[in-house]
């Protein structure tokens, strides 16, 4: 393979790019697979490795650093959309929460026109890919799989308060099964750590060192697009024509063949950006960028959907410690790190968070959702036309509503401040002092964006509106949750923990008291917990898919996508675990595809 040509070309070293090349080169042993990945490989790097350091590789050379464009519904505010370039992708930069949405979620998958993609098989593929170490286990964990997750050890003590403080005085009760399928209900999440020496446990360190030799990885190195033979090439009569991949050009203009197959795992926000430069998409884009229409695909960029959030924080009382103490003492972070060097509990280590998913009947003040349902058929359609008028991914989560399974909020109890400002500078009065934030997500928003190519620079950073707060039923729906946060601070025995003085710190209980106050302020402080998905989405094309259900791009032979941008209906929870199953499960669809060969 010195010549440059492959059996399998994969683009993108990512979350499912490595899981994906993994299992092909033990599937189909007599292929050559490559795979082709813009950053580099950092696999000593401390702040991808140690946990307590999670979020401090975003904004370096390991990020694209996106953003997006000026978003109306934040009054204008730009926010960063933050892109892992480093071998492991997004895996390697993420906040490790390690969870799996309500098993009636994936079943939508298959409503929608997936036929086998539906809860049963995506359980399968996600315990395939995982090793659950905590104690006690958990029901639908995998105990088998390359990468490794736990219950955190450190336990912050104020964190006690938590469950008894919901289960006391909601209707939402204690719930660990939140790895099968039950996300409804209170519980410390686990995390994708490896416990041998306490690190990240992602896509390059869990599941490249098990692949064979006949898996090769070029890092620094960025795909500029797809190449494919003429129209109808080497297919029969009757058959619609369609295009046959067959490589790709590098940014340096080297070209790379692939025999088989070039399969697209280069993320949400990539991935369209690479079919439209390489003439798949919507046309008026394509015309603009004066790139030539192959094949004419109105929802490659479309369909964006994200997890938007926001955050409150409190001030712990004197003597109750949280992570805060790394940021403003530096002995203590040594110790610290001493203690994480020698693999003992340390604040180093991630720390249990605590978590609500709930439905807007256990949030709304008087458990009457019927407002925010009637809200939401409004702004989809759905209240003044027919069904079959309403976009798909629409249609199905207004049924979601419906279903007191499937989470709308989900509640982090978060230690130390994690809010939007940074902890406290060193001259401000609460500098030393300790925080826990409450990050309050809206899992199934309204709003609906896209993601295209930079028409005056097609290679460079993509024009990315997510539309965020862009209809009413988002803007309700975070004032309604945003409510509730503050109603359990206020309740035993977290209500105790705060610091007198000034307990709640941001937005503080005088700032913001009308519904008023709180609409304005979710538009001040909206941020997003950076989960683009759905802009490939594997639906109908008449429905704006962009790939069928064994994945290949309508109208070509042999170019799959394999990453989060074909989720076809948003799930709720967090999506790592659904992008490593998504993955597992093309591995089963390509080696059966080739097993021949
Ligand atoms: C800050 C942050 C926090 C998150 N927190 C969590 C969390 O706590 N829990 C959770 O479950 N999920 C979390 N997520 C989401 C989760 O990490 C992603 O959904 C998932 O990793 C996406 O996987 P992917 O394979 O689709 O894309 P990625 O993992 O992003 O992989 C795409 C890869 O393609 C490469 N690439 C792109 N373009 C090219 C090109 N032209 N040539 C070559 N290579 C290219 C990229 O460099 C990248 O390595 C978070 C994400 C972020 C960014």
């Amino acid at each position: 393979t010195d010549d440059g040509v492959f059996d399998f070309v994969i683009i993108g070293g990512g979350t499912a790019g490595n899981a994906l090349a993994t299992r092909l080169s033990h599937g189909l042993p007599h292929s050559s697979i490559l795979v082709i990945e813009a950053g580099p490989a950092a696999l000593d790097e401390p702040d991808i490795n140690i946990p307590g350091r999670k979020g401090s590789a975003l904004g370096t050379k390991y990020d694209w650093n996106f953003t997006t464009v000026p978003q109306a519904g934040l009054n204008g505010r730009v926010l960063p959309v933050n892109r892992g370039k480093v071998l492991g992708g997004s895996s390697a930069i993420n906040l490790m929460v390690w969870d799996r949405g309500a098993a009636a979620e994936y079943d939508q998958w298959e409503e929608v026109g997936n036929p086998g993609w539906n809860w049963k098989s995506m359980l399968k593929a996600m315990t395939k890919s995982e090793n659950y170490t905590g104690l006690p286990p958990r029901p639908g964990s995998g105990k088998t799989g390359p990468v490794k997750s736990l219950v955190n050890r450190m336990q912050p003590t104020y964190q006690e308060a938590w469950i008894p403080a919901v289960t006391q005085s909601f209707n939402i009760s204690e719930n660990h099964d939140s790895l099968d399928g039950r996300l409804v209900g209170v519980t410390f999440q686990p995390t994708n750590i490896d416990p041998t020496h306490y690190t990240r446990s992602y896509s390059a360190t869990a599941y490249l060192p098990l692949a064979e030799p006949n898996l090769q990885v070029l890092t620094n190195t960025q795909v500029a697009k797809i190449n494919f033979a003429k129209r109808g090439s080497g297919h029969g009569h009757g058959k619609t024509e369609l295009q046959r991949a067959t490589g790709v050009t590098l940014v340096n203009g080297t070209i790379i063949s692939a025999r088989r197959e070039v399969i697209l795992s280069a993320g949400a926000i990539q991935t369209p950006q690479l079919l439209e430069l390489s003439g798949i998409g919507q046309s008026s884009v394509l015309k603009s960028s004066k790139i030539d229409t192959l094949i004419e695909l109105p929802g490659v960029g479309e369909n964006y959907q994200d997890h938007p959030r926001v955050q409150i924080s409190y001030r712990l009382r004197p003597g109750y410690a949280t992570a805060d103490v790394l940021r403003y003492n530096a002995t203590a972070a040594a110790l610290e790190m001493e203690k994480y060097r020698r693999n003992e509990k340390s604040w180093y280590d991630d720390r249990r968070g605590g978590f609500i998913f709930a439905n807007w009947k256990q949030i709304v003040s008087n458990s009457n959702d019927s407002g925010l349902i009637q809200l939401a058929r409004v702004v989809t359609g759905a209240a003044a036309s027919p069904p079959g008028n309403i976009n798909i991914g629409h249609r199905k989560k207004l049924e979601q509503l419906n279903n007191p399974t499937i989470p709308q909020i989900e509640i982090i109890f978060s230690d130390g401040y994690t809010g939007r400002n940074g902890y406290p500078p060193p001259n401000s009065t609460n500098f030393g002092q300790n925080f826990a934030t409450f990050i309050i997500v809206l899992m199934h928003p309204l709003s609906r964006g896209s993601t295209h190519l930079n028409t005056s620079n097609p290679l460079g950073k993509p024009v990315i509106n997510p539309r965020f707060l862009d209809n009413e039923y988002d803007i309700q729906g975070f004032i309604e949750a945003a409510k509730f946060t503050r109603r359990l601070a206020n309740a035993e025995p977290l209500r105790s923990l705060w610091d007198p003085t000034q307990s709640e710190f941001e937005p503080g209980a005088n700032a913001v008291q009308t519904d008023a106050q709180w609409r304005e302020w979710v538009k001040e402080n909206l941020f997003t917990v950076c989960h683009p998905s759905g802009t490939a989405p594997m639906l109908p094309r008449e429905e704006g898919g962009v790939v069928d259900s064994n994945l290949v791009v309508y109208g070509t032979s042999n170019l799959r996508i394999v990453d989060w941008s074909v989720m076809p209906v948003q799930i709720s929870g967090h999506p790592q675990t659904a992008v490593y199953g998504v993955a597992e499960r093309a591995a089963e669809i390509v080696i059966r595809a080739n097993d021949q060969w």
